[in-house]
């Protein structure tokens, strides 16, 4: 497994009162699958996910990314895995309002591509580009897209330095039933042909078609 956490425990104190929101998670993700992650509200996915992502440090356990232990590192170390190896995909997609398509990937391939020349830089977004369907809106701009085309390009920049692990959350709440089709299909076909390990968290079940495997959460335990 390229990614596993092992017993992880996430405690919130609130003043004097203390609450386990997880208690002792082993989830483990292949390359390749999408594993959702479903349950109630509240019963810790999101904690979960932002722990898995090294957003967050858990309690206790530990966190293995390619024979590493994220849990025994700084967070200067954990930075560097997460710009280097991680995507993120949120329910919004959090585009710069004043930058196109094209130079939205642009700006993430100055830092992840550095050692690219300009034309290659714009190769490769133009590339990325066609890969999630958005070749023929290069020059569009947040305002001009629809939400499903925005998700579009958050995934396109989530992808830019070829992580290894995507993680995402609530990808298709803002989306139509059609459009949230399409994003997760897109998912799914990225995740197969990057060989990604996706960890998605959703509330909607007709997205569970996508997932390889299905993980359920209750009360900061999976099922
Ligand atoms: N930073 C925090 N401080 C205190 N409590 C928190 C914090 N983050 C989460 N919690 C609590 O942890 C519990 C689990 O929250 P979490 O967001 O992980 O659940 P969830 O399953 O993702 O819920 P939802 O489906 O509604 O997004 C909740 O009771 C929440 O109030």
């Amino acid at each position: 497994m390229i990614f596993s956490t092992q017993a992880i425990k996430k405690t919130f104190k609130t003043g004097e009162v203390s609450e386990e929101v997880l208690k002792g998670i082993d989830l483990s993700l292949a390359e390749g699958e999408i594993t959702a992650l479903v349950g109630a509200s509240g019963s810790g996915k999101s904690t979960l996910l932002t722990i898995a992502a090294g957003l967050q440090s858990p309690s206790s356990g530990e966190i293995h990314f390619n024979g590493q232990d994220l849990s025994a590192m700084s967070q200067e170390e954990i930075r560097e895995i997460r710009a280097g190896s991680f995507g993120f995909v949120f329910q919004a997609a959090h585009l710069v309002p004043f930058l196109t398509a094209e130079e939205q990937l642009l700006l993430m391939l100055e830092t992840a591509k550095s050692a690219l020349s300009k034309k290659q830089r714009r190769e490769e977004a133009t590339k990325i580009l066609d890969s999630v369907g958005m070749g023929h809106r290069k020059n569009a701009y947040p305002a001009s897209m629809s939400g499903g085309e925005k998700q579009r390009i958050a995934i396109a920049r989530a992808i830019v330095h070829q992580p290894k692990l995507l993680f995402a959350d609530e990808p298709t709440a803002s989306l139509d039933s059609i459009k949230s089709h399409e994003v997760m299909k897109l998912l799914q076909s990225l995740t197969k042909t990057l060989n990604i390990s996706t960890l998605i968290v959703t509330h909607d079940e007709d997205m569970l078609t996508y997932a390889d495997r299905i993980i359920s959460m209750k009360d900061g335990r999976l099922a």
